[in-house]
């Protein structure tokens, strides 16, 4: 998979993408991130890329020349088509559903604003979809894209090894993760469930999705109201639920 940043902060996008998982699967090659500098297609002697909004006001608007400039040497640097992303407060919220259907692309573009955003002609004439990481306001979209490129691209076959993908397996279906411990067994702090320590794989597995299920009941219950729950998750959350009644 390949994926394109257009960032007026390329250093810190490569950096983001160097590290970790999805260091290694570029290293595999199983992932491209490649940055796009829209000063690098200013053409004046300022290398400006920015403007006043008009109609006045406080803040500067990235402007059209230099980005679609930009674009078009993204889109022509490579044969395949791109899937352009507008990271900004305005997207639809980003879930792991949309991030597993992204992974699933050859090739997504991240269009990454700063100052007051990008001319609204350029997005209406270039962006294919919009997205947020969430309800907060960043300093520009860099944030955002290098979550984007985290999630999609730990995704992709290969960069994960068997048990970061059985984690993600388990617990991708939309419930929280339950909780992790490592040694000492017995601490100060408290001891390790014995379930842990029991070597029953089994019954580990199901205190693990019981403890899951009853986190996302506590922490986030809309999470659970938008899926259904097969016979075994629904009663381990009923003894989860009794439990905690007590
Ligand atoms: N929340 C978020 N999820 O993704 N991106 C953000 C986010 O806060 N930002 C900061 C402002 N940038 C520039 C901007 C300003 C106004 C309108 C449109 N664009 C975009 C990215």
């Amino acid at each position: 998979m390949r994926i394109d940043v257009v960032t007026l902060f390329p250093d810190f996008m490569r950096q983001c993408a160097a590290v970790g998982v999805v260091g290694r699967a570029q290293q595999r090659e199983l992932l491209q991130v490649q940055t796009w500098n829209p000063r690098d297609y200013a053409t004046d002697n300022y290398r400006t890329v920015d403007g006043r909004t008009c109609g006045g006001g406080p803040g500067m608007v990235m402007l059209i020349e230099p980005l679609r400039k930009t674009l078009e040497a993204m889109r022509e640097a490579a044969p395949k088509p791109v899937h352009l992303i507008y990271l900004s407060p305005q997207g639809a919220r980003l879930t792991q559903g949309r991030v597993e259907a992204l992974a699933e692309m050859p090739r997504i573009a991240l269009l990454c604003g700063r100052y007051e955003g990008v001319d609204e002609r350029l997005l209406a004439h270039e962006v294919d979809e919009e997205l947020s990481i969430g309800d907060y306001v960043l300093s520009g979209g860099e944030l955002g894209a290098a979550v984007i490129i985290d999630a999609v691209g730990r995704l992709q076959e290969g960069a994960l090894n068997d048990a970061q993908s059985a984690e993600q397996d388990s617990f991708s279906n939309g419930l929280l993760d339950c909780p992790h411990y490592a040694k000492p067994v017995h601490d100060a702090l408290g001891d390790v469930p014995e379930v842990l320590l029991s070597g029953d794989h089994a019954a580990i597995r199901r205190w693990r999705l019981k403890q899951s299920l009853g986190r996302t009941w506590l922490r986030r219950p809309d999470l659970l109201a938008q899926r259904a729950l097969d016979k075994e998750s629904r009663a381990l959350l009923d003894e989860f639920r009794r439990e905690h009644a007590q």
